[in-house]
């Protein structure tokens, strides 16, 4: 792929590694060292990385596993011959990572990747940071979930996008039923297991982990991108169902509603979140444990709702 992106060398023998910069990485203003400078984001670290990687042999495709998540090159697809390495810096494993090729990697190569490498160490690790702190700043430390902020920001992008492409989309909000006498009873710390078990029945029940999402007390989200009515009703009750038969969750008698509603194309997130939120209730108020979709106008939305609104329209 990568010599289809300019005036890249094609593979073996293009570039000759000598001593001289083997010693001192070149910092030059086209270096791969300031070119990977240049941002602190993964993807594009990466992206950087396999261009330069690309001339040492001509590569099919480069995976970065990290401990925040695995990322792919752009155009990455499987090649014949594989070759991992671990990148560590002072001791510290950063990341692993794998490349693939229609070409053998040689000594000669391997030796050129290993160079290359080293030249990425520093940013890479400096970009692993700061990563991980934004996804702390965007995760709800229990659960590990995203957290309300980060609900606020995808949902906003997600209805965005929808109504770009055309494409359905529908929001659940999910309340915990009993919660509350968990806390009472069993104590805070068993209350904390119950929203743990929750959120691994989501996890299980959906495989969205980005679109899932914690707001905090027992009030949870996912966003349903791409889903037409139907399927947003599935995945509903699947949830349902696997919330309440969860045997934990069951022994404690606790149980959750769920509030559904599909964007229509005339809605703003605002709205399309007090839809739900407003379905949410009425699955509260008919007397939980069920799913309700969302089937009143906006005219009819009244100060009934649970949740303060706080999603930019
Ligand atoms: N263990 C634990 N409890 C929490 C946390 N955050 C909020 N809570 C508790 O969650 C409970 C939420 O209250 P409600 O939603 O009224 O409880 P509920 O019994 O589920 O009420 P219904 O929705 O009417 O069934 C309160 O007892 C809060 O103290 C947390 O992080 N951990």
């Amino acid at each position: 792929m990568w010599q289809e992106q300019g005036n890249l060398t094609n593979a073996f023998g293009d570039l000759t590694f000598g001593s001289s910069w083997q010693d001192t990485p070149d910092c030059s203003e086209n270096s791969l060292v300031s070119q990977l400078q240049t941002t602190l984001d993964l993807q594009q670290q990466l992206d950087i990385f396999s261009m330069s990687a690309g001339r040492a042999l001509t590569l099919n495709g480069l995976t970065l596993k990290t401990a925040l998540g695995e990322f792919q090159a752009t155009g990455s697809k499987a090649g014949e011959y594989q070759h991992k390495t671990s990148l560590s810096l002072d001791q510290q494993v950063l990341a692993e990572l794998s490349y693939e090729s229609q070409y053998p990697f040689t000594p000669l190569v391997q030796q050129q990747l290993l160079i290359l490498e080293s030249e990425w160490l520093f940013s890479l690790r400096n970009a692993l940071v700061v990563s991980r702190l934004q996804q702390m700043a965007l995760k709800d430390p229990l659960t590990t979930l995203g957290n309300r902020r980060f609900f606020d920001d995808s949902f906003a992008k997600a209805v965005q996008l929808a109504k770009r492409h055309q494409s359905p989309f529908a929001l659940l909000l999910l309340d915990l039923d009993n919660f509350k006498q968990v806390n009472d009873i069993e104590g805070h710390s068993i209350g904390d297991d119950v929203l743990l078990k929750v959120a691994d029945c989501m996890r299980e029940t959906l495989r969205v982990t980005d679109s899932l999402f914690r707001f905090g007390g027992d009030e949870f989200a996912v966003l349903l991108t791409d889903t037409d009515a139907e399927h947003a009703e599935r995945v509903a009750e699947r949830l349902l169902s696997a919330i309440k038969s969860e045997s934990f969750l069951v022994k404690l008698g606790v149980g959750c509603s769920i509030g559904l509603a599909r964007l229509s194309h005339e809605q703003q997130p605002r709205d399309l979140f007090h839809l739900a939120d407003e379905a949410l209730y009425q699955a509260k108020s008919s007397g939980k444990g069920k799913v309700r979709h969302s089937q009143v106008s906006r005219a009819n939305l009244t100060d009934k709702l649970t949740h303060p609104m706080r999603v930019a329209s």
